[in-house]
């Protein structure tokens, strides 16, 4: 089965937090992603709150419920009380945990499974036992002793970082090999019985190597992206309606 598409939020509501305006509105371009057949939405909410506000969680819950209802709500963040309570309110289908410090201004890396298995075996069973399932960022380093650890952790899935394949994109010599490593960690993970979403810096170019590599991808989240060619796609029209605006004839 293909892999499902989660669209990742976060740049847009960047974009919107540029001003005290309403738009763009979050709900508004959920609203289109999902009626264009996405198979869910991410957000990743973070302290400071300098994307996605704590406020566009119900919003978009309800935009989920009310009109898409075969649709995910994905959250990802990582698990504080503050975010833990945020996700029990919200009840997400998937919480994708990652161990991003405040400061980090990306997702750069993923968990130490040996060092916060405890840790991580409390987060998961408490989300689990809300009915959330539970997928674990991960390293795609092609490390399978990690794996066998992400596993105990009583995980659903885990999210293989593609932050450095996605930085790959004028070295195909190296793409290769972080595909070979992303392969080789999905199939330890595949293995000990955990399925296998994929995200970060992913594009319309470099998804369909790493998705033959992995025919087994449930789903990959893609924000940055995916904006980008939104921008792209939408910017010529965008600027025949100004130029309407302007009185010129179009
Ligand atoms: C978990 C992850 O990989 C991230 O890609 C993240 O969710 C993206 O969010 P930002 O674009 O806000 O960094
Ligand atoms: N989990 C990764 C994600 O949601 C989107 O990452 P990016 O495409 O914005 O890099």
């Amino acid at each position: 089965m293909p892999a499902k598409l989660s669209v990742n939020l976060n740049a847009i509501a960047m974009l919107r937090n540029r001003r005290d305006l309403p738009w763009p509105d979050l709900a508004h371009f959920g609203r289109i992603a999902l009626a264009a057949g996405a198979s869910g939405l991410t957000v990743h909410p973070r302290p400071d709150q300098r994307h996605i506000r704590f406020s566009d969680l119900p919003v978009l819950r309800a935009l989920i419920d009310d009109e898409f209802p075969e649709a995910e709500f994905n959250i990802e963040g990582y698990p504080t009380e503050e975010f833990l309570a945020l996700c029990e309110a919200a009840e997400p289908e998937q919480v994708t945990l990652v161990p991003d410090d405040p400061s980090q201004a990306t997702s750069d890396h993923g968990w130490d499974f040996a060092g916060q298995q405890d840790f991580l075996k409390t987060v998961v069973a408490r989300l689990k036992g809300k009915g959330m399932r539970v997928s674990l960022f991960a390293d795609g380093d092609g490390d399978a002793q990690a794996m066998a650890l992400a596993a105990q952790t009583g995980a659903d899935r885990v999210e293989l970082y593609t932050g450095p394949y996605g930085g790959c994109y004028d070295d195909p010599e190296r793409a290769a090999k972080e595909i070979d490593l992303l392969g080789r960690t999905a199939d330890a993970a595949i293995a000990r019985g955990l399925a296998v979403n994929a995200g970060h810096d992913l594009t319309v170019a470099n998804l369909p190597p790493l998705a033959r590599r992995i025919p087994q991808l449930a789903e990959v989240s893609i924000g940055h992206g995916l904006t980008a060619d939104a921008l792209e796609y939408g910017m010529a029209e965008t600027v025949r309606r100004f130029r309407h605006a302007c009185g010129q004839k179009v």
